[in-house]
């Protein structure tokens, strides 16, 4: 079985029936794990596609498959429409970043981000103008001739991603190659990786297990469970239309209500604490209140049709929250979805 993407095949990379196995049963025992299961995915001329899963749900193995550098048990990965089986990873043309970006120590900058265009025979004056070029794009102008050794960690995986790009891979394959760094620097450099790769018109498939930074980075997202496509869809579409109760689960929605035609999925905003104890809707009891950005995220054990669970609502203001205290919870329901119920 394969995935729900059904953009169609031209250019850019197309994968069909992907299978991933490791036949020394994973790190440690014995047997075989199946670490990509049937995936099919597009990703167009340009576009930046995601991977989004938890750990373990086999998107390094996926993407590693479509490097070259992991065999194919099954399936295929074509690009332009070429069958890339037996085409060797450094035949492909295609851009690796990992998290550990791996820089040269015994080259400068501009000597790390030249590389790729070393190796292409690219004239030397040519050379120097397209790393000044690529060393602006990612923020580091003026850095040509800094040691390697004095860069942050934030620098040298602008550099990494720097000479990744270089070369103009017809496809560059981004895994995780944030996850080594603190939040804030984070969240600046998907910002700005989403900004260079479109700026280049450069196709990218990014591994990611940061939801915020899946969403900041893709045009589409695509969600991974268990070796498994699950769904591929814009941002936006995802959040308003998860395929399944598993792709919901995995995005933060934190309740499902039984329905006529399937299972409301209720969203980290999808409740609220309703003013006044004679209102309609779910009598709950409070466990505690936090007050965060003007409003009250209010912890509450409530049976919204499934048995009692525990969940948040949000409050105007930040009265009323007592801990033990009877409330009423409403469902907005803009931060609702309504997914199928075949999981
Ligand atoms: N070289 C390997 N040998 C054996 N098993 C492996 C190997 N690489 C990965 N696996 C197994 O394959 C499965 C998928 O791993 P993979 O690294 O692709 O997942 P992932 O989603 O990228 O996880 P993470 O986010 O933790 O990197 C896991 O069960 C893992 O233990």
């Amino acid at each position: 079985m394969g995935s729900v993407d059904e953009t169609t095949a031209g250019g850019g990379l197309s994968v069909r029936g992907a299978v991933v196995r490791y036949d020394d049963g994973g790190r440690g025992g014995a047997g075989t794990t199946v670490a990509v299961d049937g995936v099919d995915l597009d990703v167009a001329d340009g576009e930046i596609l995601a991977l989004l899963g938890p750990s373990g749900c086999g998107k390094s193995s996926l993407l590693r498959a479509v490097a070259g550098l992991e065999p194919l048990a099954g399936g295929t990965v074509t690009f332009d429409g070429v069958d890339l089986a037996g085409v060797p990873v450094h035949r492909r043309g295609f851009g690796l970043l990992f998290q550990d970006g791996q820089l040269f120590a015994h080259r400068d900058v501009e000597r790390n981000v030249a590389y790729g265009l070393e190796i292409a025979g690219m004239p030397r004056a040519e050379r120097v103008g397209r790393v000044r070029e690529l060393l602006d794009a990612v923020g580091l102008g003026g850095y040509a001739h800094r040691a390697v050794s004095t860069l942050s960690g934030g620098e040298k995986q602008r550099v990494a991603l720097a000479r990744a790009l270089a070369p103009r891979p017809r496809l560059l394959l981004l895994d995780e190659p944030f996850s080594a760094l603190d939040r804030a620097l984070r969240e600046r450099l998907a910002d700005d990786v989403r900004d260079v790769l479109r700026a280049t018109g450069t196709t990218a498939v990014f591994v990611t297990h940061d939801h915020d930074e899946a969403f900041t980075v893709a045009d589409r997202v695509g969600v991974m469970k268990a070796g498994r496509l699950l769904q591929v869809a814009a941002p936006e579409e995802l959040w308003r239309a998860p395929a399944s109760r598993a792709v919901a689960e995995f995005l933060g929605y934190q309740a499902f209500v039984p329905q006529r035609d399937g299972v409301l999925a209720v969203g980290p905003t999808g409740l609220r604490v309703l003013p006044g104890a004679e209102a309609t809707g779910w009598p709950g009891r409070v466990v505690a209140g936090t007050f965060r950005r003007g409003r009250t995220e209010v912890t509450v054990d409530v049976d919204l049709g499934a048995g009692a669970e525990r969940v948040v609502a949000l409050q105007d203001g930040g009265t009323g929250a007592e801990p033990g205290s009877a409330v009423v919870v409403g469902l907005d329901p803009a931060g609702c979805a309504v997914v199928p119920t075949t999981d």
